[in-house]
């Protein structure tokens, strides 16, 4: 996906982000909906603050960063005065967006609340001609424009001309660059630009190894059984020291707190120094992403990695690519983290963010390329990075990079001109899940001879993460929620929900109730989805309701509890989702809300996650798979749709740690793809 789309996609308002600045959030509603809105929900709304207004203020500090913070008042003049002059905050949306879907969603709902509460925010928003959904984007952008042209800098076409000023470097190729995007963003006039640049990151030593502890848990991946299959599979190595990282690297890992690798460690690292592809299924906060970097960074530290600093193509040694874009900048800070005081050069790409500014940090030299799949193929095809030098091709989340929504990109990335062939490349592939169809399909990206390790059982649950589950109808999710999260206290908090909408609603409702939360999900600007992060992990909101676009891979600290609002539609999701608690050791806890109208396929799959993981299994729950089993339900228990062990089972197998062959007998049910598909990158 590129950068239009993403902008032309923020049809719904976002909302949300706490409940903190409420006489601020009372002067914007009150102002912006006088004599327009039915007036219902200004009172109430006044305790919200929107992310927009929470955050950094946009201020151009002449690099492009913005930076600097303001209160919410300054915003709000920039918005009344973006509104005079250029009609920004009208919008055009004719009450798409908020009010619309508020009442699409929540009509009927037995308490009346939402239906009497939104439908106001609905009427304001055609009174006040367009609606909060495109109407209120509008603003948004204005608010931006009206930051940068008060610094002074260029009029117009937004935040980036007047912000950015790449010119600064001076130098040939920032000229030609300049020059050649600018004939592109010609070209394509009719669309708005994306022009976020992230702040810039700290440099500092403390900053850049802050981690989180091990938890009392972590001595017990010990134990965990593990299985490599394939030929001649290397010896597992039992310390750091075994691995005989080069020096820079092997401090790095020691000032990041790691004191003993983690069993896909032990394994992972000396299969890929070994120069052998790899297929890796552990467990979700296990340490997977550390034991592809080491031995990748390692590799390129001592064969003396070089990038031509300010070159305009830049052909880095290894291409990682992971669906989301939190979760490939999580994955770009670890390697920058391990290859820090070092001349190996991490770049990180992805959409939401000014294509000049990630081309212009990419001239600066790139060794490691981390990108989501449409801003890596972007990149690739505007001819700034170039394929042939690739020796390492890595598949962070995997399965979910071959599945139907990314294969693809991915068959388009390793035919695109210069990418060596398998042969001629090291593929790496790391899930917590991996479906047996992925497998087979994923053995086209591999060499024929690549092996498989298997920590634990593939596909199973963090046995860390106490699960529970509450029968509950789809009326009273709310209510429940609201307790839950209220005998939380400040117990950081994730819940997810199925659809974008859906996660404003349920983040409006918490705010409401004094709850400080925000939302993450695909049709909030890139700024917004930071935002939300940064504010949920720093504690000032700790509920963050995030659609399937956080479920994957992220790596937040002291997440002590996960909730399932609506469940997932297939059982590797719910894995990954509520593998954002219990990581590295620690423990934590997930409740689902089981809705048995919809989720009823999920009872049999679930029933296996949970006897695996060690946990309870209610008894309506069994009695449900069990009914739905004999009643011809869509479960087969002789079907099994998802592998648990290397899918070439049956062929020769190498070795097998600790003598035993994982298996597992989970089963899952495929899925049709959601009614509103997540946006991925
Ligand atoms: N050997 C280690 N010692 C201490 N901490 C570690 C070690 N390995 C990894 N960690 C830390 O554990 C956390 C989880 O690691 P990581 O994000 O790589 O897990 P993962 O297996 O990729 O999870 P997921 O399946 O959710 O993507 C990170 O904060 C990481 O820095």
């Amino acid at each position: 996906m590129d950068d239009w789309e993403e902008t032309e996609n923020a049809e719904v308002v976002s909302v949300i982000s706490c409940a903190s600045t409420e006489g601020s959030r009372e002067h914007f509603w009150k102002d912006d909906s006088s004599g327009k809105s039915s007036g219902g929900w200004r009172g109430r709304w006044g305790r919200f603050t929107d992310s927009l207004f929470s955050r950094a203020d946009e201020k151009s500090n002449g690099t492009g960063t913005i930076t600097g913070t303001s209160s919410f008042n300054q915003d709000w003049e920039f918005f009344k005065n973006t509104e005079g002059q250029q009609g920004g905050i009208r919008g055009r949306g004719r009450g798409r967006g908020f009010g619309r879907e508020n009442r699409s969603d929540f009509n009927g709902d037995s308490n009346g609340f939402c239906e009497s509460e939104f439908r106001g925010v609905s009427r304001g928003g055609h009174g006040g001609r367009g609606g909060r959904g495109r109407g209120f984007r509008r603003g948004t952008e204005g608010g931006s424009r009206g930051g940068f042209r008060e610094d002074g800098e260029q009029r117009g076409r937004g935040g980036f001309r007047g912000g950015y000023r790449g010119k600064g470097e001076n130098n040939f190729f920032q000229e030609k660059e300049n020059k050649e995007l600018k004939q592109r963003d010609e070209g394509s006039a009719d669309k708005p630009k994306v022009s976020y640049i992230p702040p810039a990151l700290a440099e500092d030593e403390n900053s850049v190894f802050a981690h989180y502890e091990t938890g009392i848990n972590f001595d017990k991946y010990d134990d965990i059984l593990v299985n490599v299959s394939g030929t001649n599979p290397p010896q597992a190595i039992m310390t750091f020291e075994e691995a005989a990282l080069c020096d820079s690297l092997s401090k790095n890992v020691s000032r990041s707190g790691y004191v003993k690798p983690t069993p896909v460690q032990k394994h992972g690292i000396p299969i890929i120094s070994a120069g052998r592809d790899l297929m890796a299924c552990a467990q979700t906060g296990s340490g997977k992403t550390a034991a592809f970097l080491l031995p990748i960074l390692h590799q390129l530290m001592i064969g003396g990695a070089s990038s031509s600093f300010f070159s305009e193509l830049q052909e880095p040694k290894a291409i990682i690519v992971a669906p989301t874009r939190e979760l490939i900048n999580q994955i770009f800070l670890e390697a920058r983290k391990f290859a820090y005081g070092t001349v190996v050069r991490p770049v990180v790409v992805y959409g939401g963010v000014s294509i000049r500014h990630q081309v212009s940090d990419l001239n600066k030299g790139c060794n490691v390329l981390c990108g989501t799949p449409g801003r890596l193929m972007d990149m690739i095809e505007r001819g700034k990075g170039g394929l042939s030098k690739v020796q390492y091709f890595v598949l962070d989340e995997a399965d979910r990079m071959l599945d139907m929504g990314f294969e693809p990109d991915m068959r388009r990335l390793v035919a695109s001109p210069g990418m060596p062939s398998r042969e001629g490349r090291q593929t790496l592939m790391f899930s917590a899940t991996f479906p047996e169809e992925i497998q087979k399909l994923a053995a086209d990206f591999l060499k024929p001879d690549y092996l498989f390790l298997a920590v634990g059982i593939v596909g199973g649950a963090c046995s860390d993460v106490e699960q529970t589950f509450i029968e509950v109808g789809k009326f009273s999710k709310r209510e429940q929620l609201l307790d839950l999260v209220k005998t939380c206290g400040n117990e950081r908090t994730i819940v997810f929900v199925e659809k974008k909408r859906q996660a404003d609603f349920i983040a409006t409702f918490l705010c409401q109730e004094n709850v400080p939360t925000t939302s993450i999900h695909g049709d909030r600007e890139q700024w917004q989805r930071e935002q939300a992060l940064a504010d949920f992990k720093y504690g000032k909101c700790p509920v963050l309701v995030a659609t399937s676009v956080a479920a994957r891979g992220l790596d937040i600290p002291d997440v002590q509890h996960v909730v399932n609002f609506d469940l997932p539609g297939s059982i590797d999701e719910y894995v990954h989702r509520i593998g954002r608690t219990g990581r590295c050791g620690n423990v934590g806890r997930a409740v689902s809300f089981f809705d048995t109208d919809v989720d009823g396929h999920l009872s049999r799959p679930l029933i296996s996650i949970l006897s695996k993981a060690q946990q309870e299994v209610p008894p309506w729950l069994e009695q449900l798979a069990f009914s739905s089993a004999s009643s011809g339900g869509n479960f087969n228990a002789n079907k099994n749709n998802f592998a648990f062990t290397d899918s070439r089972k049956g062929q020769q197998r190498g070795s097998s740690f600790q003598g035993n062959t994982v298996q597992s007998q989970v089963t899952a049910v495929l899925q049709p793809p959601p009614e509103e598909e997540e946006e991925w990158e």
